[in-house]
């Protein structure tokens, strides 16, 4: 692990990692086996007493393994000195733990002070990494912990521990005490962050729907302190290992499914789409030949204008001009499935056009497309199940 780290990841495997407690009974953590990609945020699910924080605690060696081997970028952390490697590993927790008598600036600039960087080079990190959470450095710089929110605290939190741009970070219940709206903006900002930094992110959570959300794997752990599975959003929703996974995950898979597609991932419908200068006759001939009995009316960026039903055109000749009803919402290629169909249910039309890049036509939606494209998700996830199957 050279000092001078890269920006991005390193992978971490755990093998047969055990950890029993001293006078503890049942081990906290059994013969664990983790494969963990450089650069994926993989989540540790399962409730209470599964041994998350002790698999995540290890992973610092803030807890020490009973036996078993786990590998950071490939070298054993037993030879890793233990201060080294937690200064090579963002920590972050729930409440944040800053230090209270310490400013904002000052707890950012803990581990990179301890480094031995300049009081210049800390500052400019400092204000650098309040920009990228979302804080005015100018504002919060001089600032103590107890004079903000608790979702500040929370990116303050996130700052420090990216303060000495280490490859991993471990992240336990970090949103696990902010109300619902905070949450989910904090989650929305670590995945936009994660877009650039690409870090490896063992996230711990016993939250169902932030797990779905954050994860790029999720390992779902059972007691006493074992993996039951580990796999991708979609297929533990469409495929759980056991019925202990399924009662975990709760009612709702559906629902949930919607919730991690998004629009962009889905075969659209496409409806006969056309510019205002075209001929009435000729788009009344097209719509019967596609037998909707409706067309798209776009400009010449093929935004979405206008609705035109075949009545409207009857015995006319000539360009379409302005006839047809005004569309009054577009679905953006990145919107969840959810937030479409919400949108969908709102709209004064059962089909509602989307828009890619530069708001232009890129297909259209109904009730139906959603549904049908839930149904080929499941039975997607099923066939790759069962080729897998075939497989081992
Ligand atoms: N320091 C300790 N000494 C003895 N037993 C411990 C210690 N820390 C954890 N344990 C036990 O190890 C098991 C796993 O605990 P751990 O905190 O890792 O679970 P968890 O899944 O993170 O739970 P939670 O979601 O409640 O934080 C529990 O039975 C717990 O009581």
């Amino acid at each position: 692990m050279p000092d001078d780290q890269p920006a991005g990841g390193v992978p971490i495997e755990l093998n047969k990692v055990t950890k029993v407690f001293p006078g503890g009974g049942a081990p906290a953590v059994q013969e664990l086996d983790l494969n963990i990609p450089a650069g994926e945020i993989v989540v540790l699910l399962g409730p209470s007493g599964c041994g998350k924080t002790t698999t995540m605690r290890m992973i610092n060696r803030l807890i020490e393994p009973s036996s078993g081997d786990i590998l950071i970028g490939g070298q054993n952390s037993r030879d890793i000195d233990p201060d080294r490697l937690r200064r090579h590993i963002g920590y972050v927790i729930q409440q944040a733990g800053l230090f209270p008598h310490m400013t904002v600036a000052a707890n950012i600039g803990q581990v990179p002070k301890m480094l031995g960087w300049d009081k210049q080079r800390i500052s400019e990190r400092v204000d650098e990494l309040l920009t990228l959470v979302g804080m005015e450095p100018a504002t919060f710089r001089d600032s103590y912990p107890r004079r903000l929110s608790g979702g500040q605290q929370q990116r303050v939190g996130v700052a420090r521990a990216l303060a000495a741009d280490p490859p991993v970070l471990l992240m336990d219940e970090p949103f696990g005490a902010l109300d619902p709206i905070t949450r989910e903006r904090l989650q929305d900002e670590l995945l936009h962050l994660q877009d650039d930094l690409a870090k490896t992110i063992v996230f711990v959570t016993h939250d169902v729907d932030e797990a779905l959300k954050i994860g790029d794997h999720i390992a779902i752990m059972q007691r006493p302190g074992h993996i039951v599975q580990y796999a991708r959003p979609a297929e533990i929703l469409t495929n759980p290992a056991s019925d202990y996974v399924e009662q975990f995950l709760g009612a709702g898979s559906s629902m949930r499914l919607l919730r991690l597609t998004k629009v962009g991932d889905i075969e659209l419908d496409q409806v006969v789409h056309t510019s205002e200068g075209t001929d009435a006759e000729e788009l009344r001939q097209e719509i019967e030949r596609d037998g909707r009995g409706y067309a798209l009316i776009t400009d010449g960026m093929r935004r979405p204008l206008r609705w035109i039903n075949q009545a409207d055109l009857e015995e006319r000749s000539g360009p379409i001009g302005a006839t047809g009803d005004r569309v009054t919402g577009a679905i953006g290629h990145r919107m969840t499935l959810q937030d479409a169909l919400e949108a969908l249910l709102n709209a004064d039309t059962d089909v509602v056009p989307v828009v890619g890049r530069r708001q232009a036509y890129a297909g259209a939606l109904s009730l139906a497309t959603v549904q049908n494209a839930i149904a080929s998700i499941k039975s997607r996830e099923r066939e790759r199940r069962l080729r897998r199957g075939e497989a081992q």
